[in-house]
């Protein structure tokens, strides 16, 4: 069998992509026809194929990717290649399409967005960021309006207006946050006529894997105004002055720290002699441990950096600034407080949706990214989606060496600076990947006293990311950067004019090194797949030590090895164990995943109850009818005092406030129940069933409630000069609202965290 052939058939264990190459060469033998037609006829052409129901037939499906090349090729000057075509119809099937850096999955996805429209769906094309919603929409639109089909975007700062009207649009281009604040938003009209977002019909997720694995356990917070929560200053002052292992412990993990007996003598002198233990004021204790674990588990420049007076989260999966993220209860403030800034607002949560939540409002779902396999079992438990491995347009010519272990640091530093010197001989331009802020600055160091120049991409500096990466295919460039250079970031050899191509083609392309290997292989293959682009030539090398916090962390019993002179370890057994490390790694990361999701599935079935209850009220007459039936009396008086719609309106205000109140203080309920469950651990008992166990009857009496309580503010609703002012019974919607994503669980498990919080705790013996 020829090679093309075979790569076109697709990968075991993935969707068989069979029907559809069967499907290429009908396809081609229309494009002759369709070129014979002027741009109204293609329209036309593309119009027709909306007059059937979803999924297409063979033959819609094959003038689809007819009709969508011709017009690709016309609007954008790019014909579809057949690779890009299984992409579509992939995407059209439901199925996450993994397409490798550079194959053009903007066009694919907007392709089967367009394929979608014309059978009356309306697409959401979730993107990753702002910038990216933008400029995709508005790269494509051209397509689009060839195809008859509407398009939109919005952005962080889109009014209610503009994003209503984006909304409308046949497909809509939004950051995966914005969706989500927007869902959150509509959930609080007291008004139909307030919402934006339409129900969900079709999402297509871009970097799938990331958005729908990586940041699924994040949650999304609409946040009200309320009292703002005090950072403690003087807690932060004193854990300043403790001293490691002395005063506290750190586990060899970094994920726990513990207050020794000194530590805690040391904090309760410190704060005038008070018994952090005391009965009376319990409230002491937990500021304690925030701050501690602010001040010895989170690291500037690892976890996070300072900049305009603000502490921003770096994104670990990114690598980049993770604009709106916050720590949860409490802990960002003690991070501000420890750091000196301005300790920002808490508010009280409204509600929260996870990223999974989102997706899964979908009735349809499909994705594309260039690293789906590695997390095929995750989409097909969380999602039902299965992957499809499109095959690259040209084949990939990047060799990747097997990693190179090292018995210390210092030894791996020492092989990766001599690596860079030899092949900067040559010319080839090299970018290096590390893990954070501080790993990038210290290699950059390192190779500066060696005397090759580098320029450093990381969150510090992703204003210059543009202009950074557009040089880091020029030749002789040294590029040093976190995870940021990993994903949709565009390497072109020879510079961004690609003026000097030839020559660094000659020398051999990008050679890419990794400063050891990330806890997921999906990152590995990111940093990978910079180089050899299209077919591009290129090298990948990862150099591993055994102190990197990978193999401490997950293969803690590593001794007994023997090393060449220079400290390279080239044992296959020992190589092995890289790889067994990482498995390991990804494992705790899928239970992370697996935890938080039964949590929030409780959570969600819960809140689905008062979401399907609060639409009777917002859109009918539920509210009216409770308060009227019970008050009977005060609602026959103010009816006859005033008329039936105005009693109607407070009356749906009314109820409205107290459900949205009541969940508000039902969330902060589970919020802490789920906070405290970790004693029930003690018992060990299942916490999930603990929880459970409490939050089903504490549920059980909510609508009641909620309708008791309007029924007690209608009754005491008074007329003010002639008008129902429900303010004079308390309901008040929050003064102002904002929203942010919780960085939730920074360092492990629910499970883990739970023990965590247990070690964490001081106890006496
Ligand atoms: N059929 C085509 N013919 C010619 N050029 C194309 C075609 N499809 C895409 N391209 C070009 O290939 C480049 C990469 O496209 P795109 O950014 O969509 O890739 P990607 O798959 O999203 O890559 P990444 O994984 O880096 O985000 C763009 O410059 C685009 O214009």
């Amino acid at each position: 069998m020829a090679e093309s052939v075979r790569r076109l058939l697709g990968k075991p264990g993935a969707v068989d992509l069979r029907p559809y190459t069967k499907l290429l060469s009908a396809i081609e033998d229309r494009e002759a026809d369709l070129r014979e037609l002027d741009d109204s006829e293609l329209t036309e052409a593309a119009i027709e194929l909306g007059n059937a129901e979803l999924p297409y037939e063979r033959d819609d499906l094959v003038s689809l990717c007819a009709v969508g090349r011709e017009a690709a090729r016309r609007a954008l000057d790019e014909r579809p290649f057949d690779v890009q075509l299984l992409g579509v119809m992939s995407l059209l099937d439901g199925h996450v399409a993994e397409m490798a850096t550079g194959e053009g999955k903007t066009l694919a996805g907007a392709l089967a967005a367009a394929g979608f429209a014309l059978r009356g769906r309306r697409v959401h094309l979730v993107s990753v960021n702002d910038y990216l919603a933008k400029r995709d929409a508005e790269w494509m639109r051209p397509l689009y309006d060839l195809l008859g089909v509407t398009v939109g975007w919005i952005n962080e700062d889109s009014t209610p207006a503009e994003r209503r009207e984006a909304y409308t649009c046949d497909v809509t281009y939004a950051a995966v946050t914005e969706l989500g604040f927007d869902v959150l938003r509509d959930r609080m009209v007291t008004d139909v006529d307030d919402r934006v977002v339409p129900p969900p019909s079709i999402a297509i997720v871009d970097e799938a894997d990331s958005v729908l694995v990586d940041e699924a356990r994040v949650p999304l917070v609409l946040a009200g105004a309320a009292e703002s929560q005090v950072g403690d200053v003087e807690m932060a002052d004193i854990v300043r002055h403790l001293r490691p292992r002395l005063h506290y412990t750190v586990d060899a993990e970094g994920r726990n720290v513990q207050l020794t007996d000194d530590g805690i003598d040391a904090v309760e002198k410190a704060l005038g002699g008070v018994d952090l233990y005391s009965e009376d004021d319990t409230s002491i204790l937990p500021q304690v441990n925030l701050a501690l674990h602010a001040h010895a588990l989170l690291q500037r420049d690892v976890h996070y950096v300072v900049r305009d007076g603000e502490v921003r989260l770096i994104n670990e999966s990114r690598g980049r600034i993770a604009l709106l993220q916050r720590w949860p209860d409490g802990l960002q403030a003690a991070v501000e407080a420890k750091e000196k800034v301005e300790v920002s607002e808490t508010g009280e949560v409204l509600d929260s949706i996870t990223v999974q939540s989102l997706i899964l409002r979908y009735p349809k779902r499909a994705g594309m990214t260039g690293t789906a396999m590695a997390v095929a079992e995750q989409l097909r438990e969380f999602y039902e989606l299965e992957v499809a491995v499109i095959p690259s347009n040209k084949p990939n010519v990047r060799e990747d060496h097997g990693t190179r272990l090292y018995a210390t640091r210092e030894e791996k530093e020492d092989a990766l600076v001599a690596k860079v010197a030899e092949i900067h001989e040559t010319g080839r331009p090299i970018l290096i990947g590390t893990q954070d802020v501080a790993e990038s600055e210290l290699l950059a160091g390192r190779l500066t006293e060696a005397g090759l120049e580098c320029v450093v991409l990381n969150a510090k500096n992703d204003a210059d990311e543009a202009s950074i990466i557009a040089e880091a295919g020029t030749h002789g460039a040294v590029t040093v950067s976190t995870q940021m250079a990993g994903r949709g970031t565009d390497i072109r050899l020879g510079g961004s004019d690609m003026a000097d191509r030839d020559r660094v083609v000659e020398a051999g392309g990008l050679f890419v090194v990794g400063y050891g290997r990330y806890p997921s292989s999906r990152l590995d293959g990111q940093l990978r797949g910079r180089a050899g682009r299209q077919g591009d030539p290129g090298d990948s090398l990862f150099f591993v030590s055994m102190d990197d916090d990978l193999i401490v962390n997950n293969a803690p019993e590593s001794t007994g090895y023997t090393t060449s002179a220079d400290g390279e370890i080239t044992d296959e057994g020992w190589l092995a164990m890289v790889d067994h490390a990482q498995r390991v790694a990804e494992g705790q990361l899928l239970e992370v995943h697996r935890n938080t999701w039964r949590y929030n599935q409780l959570i969600d079935v819960q809140r689905d109850v008062v979401l399907e209850h609060r639409e009777m009220v917002l859109t009918g007459d539920q509210g009216d009818r409770h308060v009227a039936a019970d008050r009977a009396e005060r609602h026959a008086e103010l009816v006859e005092e005033l008329d039936e719609e105005r009693v109607a309106r407070a009356a749906r205000l009314i109820t409205l406030f107290h459900l949205d109140r009541g969940w508000t203080d039902h969330n902060a309920f589970l919020a802490e129940l789920r906070e405290g469950i970790y004693l029930r651990y003690l018992g060990r008992r299942d916490p999930l069933d603990e929880f459970n166990r409490e939050a089903v009857p504490v549920f059980k009496g909510f609508l009641d409630g909620a309708r008791r309580r309007a029924a007690e503010s209608f009754d005491e609703l008074e007329v003010v000069d002639g008008e129902l002012d429900v303010s004079t019974v308390g309901v008040k919607r929050p003064s102002m609202t904002w929203t942010y994503m919780v960085h939730d669980q920074p360092f492990s498990s629910a499970l883990e965290t739970f023990v965590g919080r247990l070690k964490g705790s001081p106890s006496r013996s």
